[in-house]
């Protein structure tokens, strides 16, 4: 079926393509995973520190999404907060099932599956990185599941509901040809990524407790995940 695609869509995946890839974890701090400690301790401290350079990563993504620094001020606050989690989950997803360099995948499972998270949210997360590995998504259409996720009307606190459903639903058409082109054999394909969406809310629900747990545990976090999660 031929896909065609109007200016402002091929603007919009350019500029969204374009910082997906200029912000990533940096090299440095993606290398730390292989240093070869591996006790439980040193596990969370290391999946901190890639978690908080994640959330600054996802800062810098979202200041590049078009429309999002036109938002209310406080409603940009409330999307970043409302979907930080789902977002990293997406991220870490993707540097699990991504062929990242020899050892990397296997070390950045074991780090999180031996970090103190209890075994009841280990199982429904690994599936959900299964789900995501099977989907073999391309760039852009991660890139725009990530746009997408950021850009939920409803999460709490968001006042102008309706501003962020008008840029949501820009980036939803995007997709929606976007797997149409690269995934031809595949006429659910779209709805299977929707899919993970929804999946992505029962995982953050998942992880609220997992922060608890590991708070009572006495558990650091830092200043800014402190900040973007309301801990402490
Ligand atoms: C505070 C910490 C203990 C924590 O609490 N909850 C979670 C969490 C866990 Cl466990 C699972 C899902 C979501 C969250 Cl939020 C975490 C760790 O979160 C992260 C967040 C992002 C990334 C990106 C990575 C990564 C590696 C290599 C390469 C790349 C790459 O993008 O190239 C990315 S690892 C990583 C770890």
């Amino acid at each position: 079926k031929k896909v065609s695609f109007t200016k402002e869509q091929q603007a919009l995946m350019k500029v969204i393509i374009d910082a997906y890839n200029k912000h990533q974890i940096p090299q440095d701090v993606a290398k730390k995973l292989l240093q070869d400690k591996y006790s439980t301790e040193e596990n969370f401290l290391l999946l901190t520190e890639m978690a908080t350079s994640q959330v600054q990563v996802l800062v810098e993504f979202t200041k590049n999404i078009p429309g999002f620094l036109s938002l209310d001020r406080e409603d940009q606050i409330a999307l970043l907060k409302g979907s930080a989690v789902e977002a990293m989950f997406l991220r870490s997803a993707q540097a699990l099932n991504k062929k990242m360099p020899i050892g990397h995948t296997e070390v950045l499972e074991e780090r999180i599956r031996k970090s103190g998270i209890s075994e009841e949210f280990i199982k429904p997360m690994f599936n959900f990185y299964k789900s995501i590995g099977e989907l073999h998504m391309v760039l852009e259409e991660q890139a725009l599941l990530t746009t997408i996720t950021i850009l939920t009307p409803d999460r709490p606190y968001v006042k102008d509901q309706p501003a962020v459903e008008r840029l949501q639903e820009t980036a939803l058409d995007l997709l929606r040809k976007m797997c149409v082109l690269h995934h031809p054999q595949e006429p659910q394909y779209f709805a299977r990524l929707l899919g993970r969406l929804t999946e992505l809310r029962t995982l953050s629900h998942y992880h609220a407790e997992m922060l608890a747990s590991w708070r009572v545990n006495d558990h650091k976090f830092t200043p800014l995940l402190c900040e973007i999660w309301d801990v402490q």
